[in-house]
């Protein structure tokens, strides 16, 4: 039943007889379907005989397109291939370049150095909105031309699904498992001419082919080739071998989509055109193939398969440290996502710097742009069609402290085209008006968010006993709110402790630090020192206390007087964590997020510390006596109306401020491996959706 067609240099190319698959007993069915997978698997390539496809059909086929390109070059020229989204109508000769490289340069240099010797038509499937074919007139020698073409279309599509049917019964998956993908028919019909061409192009350039060494990007391709011979197929020995023309055969090749699919088990392998191996005089004869290059699926959801992924962008405080050691948490987490959404490529990605500069719209504008860049690339390198609109990444964005707002805001932005409304909203009680929405929700965000995932982010401010111990009253003395809040200073900022400023610092406001190069003439010589935490801790001291203290609600501390030097450095750096002062913006915040989970899907959840076993009940005078285990670093809403806010517990941590900061410390937090639990709970649960459901990574192995 089965021979080799080609066997050179280690390189074995079986010949299999389809119709034993498609018409034989389920024994020889199974073993054809057994020998197809194995060539696949060896030489990525295979040749089929048997094929329902009379000589007479195949005959006339290849007359049809000889017809097409023997039009002038005008009339060829005015159906020109346009966009690679299209990927239809005609190339000229050197127009374009098979090749495996990428750099749109490099691609340049090597066309114009070797000009692929070959023109070709592409024609899709008809009836895909917005992407018609482009049809020769019908007159003359080319009357019938479209039907030809639309009919053998159909048998590709044919051949392609049965191709693939046999692939999954070698894999002893469900055989019809790979039919949802095919079935709509999204393949590519390219008739190929190369024309004569003197011998002497070859020698002069020993560069020259007509056809560039590539992999084809398809699931699989069916060959149709004349019988004057050139293609070669790279061998394991990396020496390209001739894939000689067998009459009434089909040449099937495996592209990078289902090498994609197989995770390599099944081989794209490179292959080229060159000159044939003989010719009359001084002439090559023209030559002609006819390649379906069936992509598998169609059009709109061709990315998700390949490359769909769930990202989730750690908003990373001051570096990569917020989330442990590099990133250590959002890698760890990204791990336990992957092992429970086995369909999708997950990644997680750290915002490297976090600017706190400006207001907070402006940090969330610098973090959008960033972003937008991050996916941009993804959908880049991975050819996604239509990224906007059917964009292949999905992202959660986590976030500890003040990251989760700036997540928050993102998503916000990205839905609304403006932030948050300042009119007023209530939180508390389950009582909350809608907040209003003029223009409607956006749910096609580009970059798409899946979810925000917050980490002990005050979305309603700063719980009181965190700020007070007993000091409020010392509030309207702005050094001594200093020296009460400047054990804060880096919390908020997910600094780790050793980076702390000095906890027992007693200076007055005044002396708060200005920036490195821009130092106050009038320094005084007990100003804190930025110690080894640099310009970023000074920002973070500067921030910290002013979100505390407008947390604690410490009006007094916002004496401009009483600050002497480097305002305007400082208080653009206040704006940024002001925002936990606007107690009407907070709440705002969390409506505008239940709306978006209600209305568009979008994931929401706070997982905020609280003390354990280890904390003791705090006496508070503002609010009276807090008992250690109601202890918690952010304000929690009235009831739990606010989007999803679970606890995550500390039994190690003695206050707040320390279990806030040790959250990712799997040494000094006791609960890490739930809170990882409940993490990728929450993402998983968020990202078991549709996309998720029709996206196939392809572990068939
Ligand atoms: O013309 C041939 O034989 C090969 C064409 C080819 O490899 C392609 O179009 O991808
Ligand atoms: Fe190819």
């Amino acid at each position: 039943m089965e021979s080799a067609a080609v066997k050179s240099e280690g390189l074995v190319i079986p010949l299999i007889d389809f119709s034993l698959f498609l018409n034989g007993t389920p024994e020889q069915r199974k073993e054809t379907a057994q020998a197809i997978l194995h060539g696949f698997q060896t030489a990525g390539f295979i040749y089929l005989k048997g094929l329902p496809i009379t000589p007479e059909y195949r005959k006339g086929l290849f007359e049809t397109s000889a017809k097409y390109f023997k039009l002038p070059i005008e009339t060829k020229m005015s159906h020109c291939w346009t966009t690679p989204e299209a990927n239809r109508g005609y190339s000229a000769p050197g127009r374009e370049k098979t090749t495996s490289l990428t750099d749109p340069e490099d691609v340049k240099k090597l066309r114009d150095a070797a000009p692929d010797l070959k023109e070709s038509l592409e024609i899709g499937r008809e009836g895909e909105p917005g992407h018609p074919n482009f049809w020769p007139l019908e007159q003359g020698e080319l009357v019938g031309f479209k039907k030809t073409m639309v009919d053998f279309h159909d048998k590709c599509k044919y051949l392609h699904m049965e191709v693939m049917r046999a692939i999954a019964v070698g894999l002893g998956i469900d055989e019809q498992w790979f039919d949802s993908f095919t079935d709509v028919g999204d393949n590519t019909l390219r008739l190929l001419h190369y024309p004569e061409v003197k011998k002497d192009v070859f020698t002069i350039n020993p560069g020259q082919v007509r056809a560039g060494a590539h992999s084809d990007y398809g699931s699989i391709t069916l060959l149709f080739q004349d019988s004057r011979g050139g293609l070669q197929v790279q061998s394991p020995t990396g020496a390209f071998v001739d894939a000689t023309p067998i009459e009434n055969t089909c040449v099937v090749n495996a592209g990078d989509l289902l090498a994609r699919w197989s995770n390599d088990n099944i081989k794209s392998t490179i292959h080229r055109v060159v000159e044939p191996p003989s010719g009359d005089g001084n002439v090559y004869p023209a030559r002609y193939s006819i390649a379906g290059l069936s992509k598998g699926l169609e059009l709109s959801t061709y990315s998700d398969v390949i490359i769909e992924g769930l990202h989730m962008i750690a908003l990373d405080i001051g570096g990569e440290d917020t989330f442990g050691d590099k990133s250590e948490f959002a890698q760890h987490l990204a791990a336990l996502i992957s092992a429970a959404l086995p369909k999708v490529d997950v990644r997680a990605i750290t915002y490297p710097k976090y600017e706190t500069r400006g207001d907070l719209h402006e940090c969330v504008s610098r973090f959008q742009d960033w972003l937008l860049e991050q996916v941009i690339d993804i959908e880049v390198a991975n050819g996604t069609p239509s990224p906007t609109i059917d964009p292949s990444v999905h992202t959660i964005l986590i976030g500890h402290s003040m990251g989760g707002i700036v997540a928050a805001e993102t998503v916000i932005a990205l839905t609304n085209d403006k932030l948050i409304p300042h009119s007023e909203y209530e939180v508390t009680g389950g009582e909350r008006e809608q907040a209003p929405s003029p223009e409607g929700l956006n749910s096609l965000m580009f970059p798409y968010i899946q979810g925000v995932l917050a980490f002990d982010t005050p979305f309603l401010g700063i719980a009181p006993g965190v700020v007070a111990h007993g000091a409020e009253s010392h509030y309207n003395n702005a050094a001594a709110a200093w020296t009460q809040l400047s054990g804060l200073s880096t919390v908020l900022w997910g600094s780790s402790s050793k980076d702390q400023p000095p906890t027992s610092n007693k200076q007055p406001v005044g002396a708060l630090p200005a920036p490195e190069n821009n130092q106050p003439k009038n320094n005084q010589p007990n100003a804190p020192k930025s110690g080894g935490w640099g310009n970023w801790g000074k920002i973070a001291m500067v921030a910290g206390a002013a979100g505390a203290v407008a947390a604690g609600s410490a009006a007094a501390y916002m004496n401009r007087e009483q600050i002497t030097t480097g305002w305007s450095w400082v208080s653009s750096h206040l704006e940024f964590v002001g925002c936990l002062a606007r107690g009407e913006e907070l709440k705002n915040r969390v409506v505008a997020l239940v709306r978006l989970n209600k209305e568009l899907d979008i994931g929401f959840a706070n997982l905020y510390t609280r003390l354990g076993k280890a904390s003791s009940p705090k006496q508070v005078s503002m609010v009276g006596t807090v008992l250690g285990k109601e202890r918690t670093f952010c304000n929690l809403p009235a009831k739990q109306a606010a989007g999803v806010w679970k606890e995550a517990i500390n039994d190690a941590a003695t206050d707040e401020a320390g279990a806030h900061m040790c959250m990712f410390e799997a040494k000094e937090n006791p609960g890490y491996a739930r809170l990882s639990e409940d993490a990728k709970d929450f993402i998983v649960a968020w990202s078991k959706n549709d996309w998720y459901e029709t996206s196939t990574r392809g572990d068939i192995e």
